[in-house]
C-alpha cells in the first residue's frame, strides 16, 4: 500500500447515552497508520432523545424503523452543525456507528439506528456506517470492533484498557498451535508434530466499573466518585473484597463479556447485603477493580498499558493499579481518553474505503476476518 491520507469524521453514540461523540480526524499511512484528532466534541442528548433511546429496545419493530428515520435526521443536523462550527472544508467521509437499539447476535440480530442511506443525502457527504451487521451475518458477535484499531493504531501498547461502565481490555497473546511437518528421510516419510506459536488479539470485559461506582456515588448525592476521592478516604472491607474477587466470572477464560443484568443480579445484592456504608463500598469496589485490572496485565516493567474512558480520571484507582503492576500505565491526552472510540470508528470507515480488513474474527467469533460497513454516496 502506498502513502494514503484521509480526513474523516468519526461519530459514535455509546451505551451510557451521555451524547454523540464526534471527532474530526486525520489518518495517514506511510509504513503504518497514524491518527490525529483535529477537533472533537460530545453533543449531549436532549432529555427527549435520552428518554427515547433509553426505552428504544422495548419498541415494536415498526416504531424502531420510525425512530431510525427521525434519529438519522437528528444525527444529520448534529453532523452538519459540527462541520459548520469547525469550518471543516476537506472531508473524505463521515464514518458513523449510529446508536445500538437491539443487539441479539445469537438470533442473528444487531440494529444500529441512524445509518440510513439518506444520511449521506442530508449531509451531502460520503457516509460509511453499519459496521456490526455483516459480522453478525458471518456468525460473529458484532462486537467488540475497537480491537483492530488497538492493533493498527496503538500497537506500541501491550494492553488497551477502556474504563467505562465496564472495564475492558484488548491485548495480543501468543497461542501455541501444533503444526504437522512432513519430511522425507531416506525414503521414510514421517510426520512430526511441532509446537509453533501464533499471535492472536483478544478483547473481553474484565469487571464492572462505573456502573457500580456511580450507583453508590449517587446515594451520596454525587454523580461519580471524582478522582476516586471517596474511595481514597474510606476503609476497604477485606471480607467483601475477597468475596468479589472470588466470583466465578473471574475464573472464566475469554472470550467473555458482562452486562448490566449480571451487575443487578450478582453484584448489587452482594454489596447491599454487606452491611457496609456507601463510602466503604466505593473504597472496596475500587480496590476490587484495581486488583482485577492488575490480574489481566503482566507484572513486567517492559509492558505499556494505554488507559482510556472516563475511569481514567479516577486518579486513586490509577494509583492503586500502578502500585500493583510494574507495567507502565499511560494516560493519554484528554481528547484520546474521551474520543478513542469515535476515532476508531473513523478508522474502521477508512479501512472499509480501502477494502481492508476492519473486523477481527479472533475477537468477534465470526467465520473470518472481513471488511465491514456500508458506503453511501450523497
Ligand atoms: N473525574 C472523574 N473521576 C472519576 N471518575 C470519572 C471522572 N470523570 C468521569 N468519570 C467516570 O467515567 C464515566 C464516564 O465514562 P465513559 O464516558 O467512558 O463511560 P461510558 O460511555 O458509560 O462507557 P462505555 O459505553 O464505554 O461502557 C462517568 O460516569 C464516571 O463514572
Ligand atoms: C453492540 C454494541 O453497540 N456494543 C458496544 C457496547 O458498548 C461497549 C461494549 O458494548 C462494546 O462491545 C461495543 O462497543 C465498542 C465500542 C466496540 O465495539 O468495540
Amino acid at each position: 500500500m502506498g502513502t494514503k491520507q484521509y480526513k474523516v469524521l468519526g461519530v459514535m453514540s455509546g451505551t451510557s447515552l451521555d451524547g454523540i461523540d464526534i471527532a474530526y480526524l486525520e489518518f495517514e499511512y506511510i509504513n503504518n497508520w497514524k491518527a490525529t484528532i483535529l477537533h472533537s466534541e460530545t453533543i449531549p442528548y436532549t432529555k427527549e432523545w435520552y428518554d427515547l433511546l433509553k426505552n428504544s429496545a422495548e419498541l415494536p419493530l415498526k416504531d424502531i424503523y420510525n425512530l431510525d428515520e427521525r434519529y438519522t435526521e437528528y444525527l444529520a443536523g448534529i453532523i452538519q452543525q459540527f462541520i459548520r462550527e469547525n469550518t471543516i472544508e476537506h472531508l473524505d467521509a463521515v464514518c458513523s456507528h449510529g446508536h445500538t437499539v437491539l443487539h441479539q447476535p445469537h438470533k442473528g440480530l444487531t440494529v444500529q439506528i441512524g445509518n440510513l442511506a439518506k444520511l449521506a443525502k442530508l449531509i451531502q457527504q460520503k457516509v460509511v456506517c453499519d459496521f456490526r451487521v455483516q459480522d453478525v451475518e458471518l456468525g460473529g458477535q458484532g462486537a467488540p470492533l475497537v480491537p483492530i484499531g488497538d492493533r493498527l493504531l496503538f500497537g506500541e501498547y501491550n494492553y488497551c484498557l477502556n474504563l467505562g461502565g465496564f472495564a475492558n481490555i484488548s491485548k495480543e497473546i501468543e497461542i501455541e498451535v501444533g503444526v504437522e511437518i512432513e519430511h522425507e528421510i531416506e525414503n521414510d516419510l514421517s510426520i512430526e508434530s511441532r509446537k509453533k506459536s501464533k499471535i492472536k488479539r483478544v478483547a473481553y470485559d474484565i469487571c464492572p466499573m462505573n456502573t457500580v461506582l456511580n450507583e453508590y456515588a449517587s446515594r451520596l448525592g454525587v454523580t461519580f466518585d471524582s478522582g476516586g476521592e471517596i474511595a481514597r478516604n474510606a476503609e476497604v472491607n477485606q471480607e467483601l473484597l475477597a468475596r468479589l474477587n472470588g466470583l466465578n466470572f473471574y475464573k472464566q477464560q475469554p472470550p467473555k463479556s458482562l452486562g448490566i443484568e449480571w451487575v443487578n443480579s450478582i453484584i448489587f445484592p452482594l454489596l447491599n447485603e454487606s452491611g457496609c456504608t456507601s463510602e466503604e463500598i466505593i473504597a472496596t469496589f475500587t480496590a476490587h477493580v484495581a486488583f482485577q485490572l492488575s490480574e489481566n496485565i503482566q507484572n513486567n516493567s517492559a509492558k505499556k498499558v494505554l488507559v482510556t474512558g472516563g475511569g481514567a480520571y479516577n486518579s486513586y484507582l490509577i494509583e492503586l493499579l500502578q502500585q500493583k503492576t510494574a507495567a507502565k500505565i499511560v494516560l493519554p491526552q484528554t481528547d484520546l481518553i474521551e474520543f478513542k472510540e469515535a476515532l476508531i470508528f473513523g478508522f474502521l470507515g477508512v479501512l472499509r474505503l480501502e477494502n481492508q480488513i476492519n473486523v477481527l474474527a479472533s475477537v468477534t467469533g465470526a467465520s473470518k476476518n472481513h471488511s465491514s460497513g456500508k458506503i453511501y454516496l450523497p
